[in-house]
């Protein structure tokens, strides 16, 4: 058994583990980064980057189809080995490489390969080979799809995040599980790319978006495109020589019967906080089987033991992963003196068409509080132009300052609306402030200014 003494261990070569180091590298050589399974990040092997290549190429797809508006007649068809080809060209050769091109200079006693699990405090085996002794260990391990048993008889035809930028051509058809964030973003882009495709729901709740217009407007407004089943339970599924079939029994009590080449579940990630063994380091389980950390230090009371980005399972998203992995390890370098962290304004965006965006406070967080909100349909001059008037905009601001509190948007581009919104909101701005910038005529940015003068006119 090799043994190691270290200082700091990082589980997880992730955007927030590599945070962390690059952190604590610069004050201590006493430090090792434990990776288990390919370096690269989620990121960029199986995240961020590959789905948002998917969703440009459907993109392209999409202005074909609907290009005969503009008077513009042209026919396409997809070749499906093609986008995937090019997704994987892009994704490994400009996100993945860059990222081992970093891992690659982190010195070699640094690195060790191979799945951590705590056996005492401070103590980790990896592998079955090497044992670490750390006094401060940061939990930066990332989260994996959840699979439901359900999906057991057809587990061959199951795909996830993790293994759908994979497949060499485009299915026939498929199921979607789930009417979250990848869900919509996948399957939106598989529907465009000619795969035909159900999305199936549970809660008849679609994406984030929290005020009931915007929840039910989101719904509406992707069943004019998708075909989406909101609210059911799967109940169960087999496999024969046509395919994966789904017995969904919908919330009216009808059940749907179909069968489909691959089935997508993109139902939750579940942190793989649970297969560390923390017990063996002494944190204790509450009752509720959960082993609570202080969201605002991101440490373990009692415990040197750190944790960030998606094994928080806060808002599981990469630039909250990137901030944590500095947070915990600032808090690392120097336990006991944690300080609590100064977090960013939430901000969570859909890559779906419409977008759907979150900034700051969400209408259920602030329905209780003295709030105006503004409203508008997504239908400025400019989203005339494009052919993209489906949605809707709301800001809260607080009805006695007039200071922006947050925000719901469902429409075409909003990741930009969303972020001029997220800065107004750092720097604690009100409507009026923000309505001192000039804006350009006609720009999507309009549509916040009116939103904005919507919301002083009630106020
Ligand atoms: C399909 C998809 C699309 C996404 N799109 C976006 C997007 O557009 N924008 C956005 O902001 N976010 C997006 N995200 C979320 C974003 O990718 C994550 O928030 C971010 O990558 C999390 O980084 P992390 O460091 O916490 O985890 P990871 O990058 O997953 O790193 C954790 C690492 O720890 C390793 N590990 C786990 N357990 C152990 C162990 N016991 N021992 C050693 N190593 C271990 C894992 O193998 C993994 O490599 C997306 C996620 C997915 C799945
Ligand atoms: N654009 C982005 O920033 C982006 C993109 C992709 C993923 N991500 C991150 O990845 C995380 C995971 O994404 P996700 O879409 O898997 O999770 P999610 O929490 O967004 O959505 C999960 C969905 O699955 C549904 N569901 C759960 N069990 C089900 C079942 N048995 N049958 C039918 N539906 C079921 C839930 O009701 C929910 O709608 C997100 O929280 C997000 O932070 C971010």
């Amino acid at each position: 058994m090799k043994q190691i003494d270290v200082e700091y261990a990082i589980i997880g070569a992730g955007t927030a583990g590599l945070g962390a180091y690059s952190r604590i590298s610069r004050q201590t050589d006493s430090l090792v980064i434990i990776q288990d399974g390919p370096y690269g990040t989620t990121c960029a092997r199986v995240g961020c980057m590959p789905s948002k290549l998917l969703i440009t190429a459907a993109e392209y797809a999409h202005h074909i189809e609907t290009s005969s508006f503009f008077g513009i007649n042209t026919t396409g068809t997809v070749d499906g080995r093609k986008v995937l080809e090019r997704l994987r060209r892009e994704r490994d050769h400009r996100f993945v490489a860059r990222n081992l091109s970093y891992v690659e200079k982190i010195p070699a006693h640094h690195k060790i390969e191979g799945r951590a699990t705590f056996i005492g405090p401070g103590h980790l085996l990896v592998g079955q080979d090497t044992e670490v002794r750390a006094k401060k260990v940061i939990l930066a391990c990332g989260s994996r799809p959840a699979i439901d048993d359900v999906f057991q008889p057809i587990i061959s035809r199951v795909l996830t995040s993790d293994t759908i930028f994979e497949i060499t051509d485009l299915p026939r058809s498929v199921a979607v599980i789930g009417l979250g964030v990848i869900a919509l973003e996948l399957g939106q882009a598989l529907h465009r790319l000619g795969v035909k495709t159900s999305l199936y729901g549970r809660s008849g709740s679609i994406g984030s978006l929290t005020h009931p217009v915007m929840k039910q407007e989101t719904l509406q407004i992707f069943s004019k495109e998708l075909e989406i089943y909101p609210s059911g339970t799967i109940e169960k599924t087999w496999e024969d020589e046509q395919g994966a079939w789904i017995q969904y029994e919908q919330a009216n009590g009808e059940k749907v019967t179909k069968v489909f080449d691959q089935v997508l579940v993109a139902a939750g990630r579940v942190p793989n906080v649970d297969r560390l063994n923390l017990q063996a380091a002494g944190v204790e389980c509450t009752l509720s089987g959960d082993m609570p950390f202080d969201p605002e230090t991101l440490t373990y009371p009692g415990h040197p033991i750190f944790i960030a980005g998606d094994a928080t399972d806060i808002l599981p998203v990469w630039h909250e992963a990137f901030d944590e992995g500095r947070i915990a390890a600032d808090n690392a370098l120097n336990y006991p003196n944690t300080v609590d962290s100064k977090r960013k304004t939430p901000l969570m965006i859909y890559f779906t068409d419409p977008q759907i965006a979150i900034v700051g406070q969400t209408y259920r967080q602030l329905q209780e509080q003295e709030i105006v909100i503004g409203e508008l349909t997504f239908d400025s001059p400019r989203h005339i132009v494009w052919n993209k008037v489906d949605g809707r905009i709301q800001v809260y601001l607080d009805a006695r300052t007039g200071k922006i509190l947050g925000a719901e948007m469902l429409g075409y581009q909003a990741e930009h609306l969303a972020h001029i919104l997220a800065l107004a909101i750092t720097h604690h701005m009100t409507a009026d402030q923000v309505l001192e910038m000039p804006i350009y005529h006609p720009s999507a940015e309009e549509l916040l200014r009116d939103v904005l003068i919507d919301a002083l006119k009630k106020r």
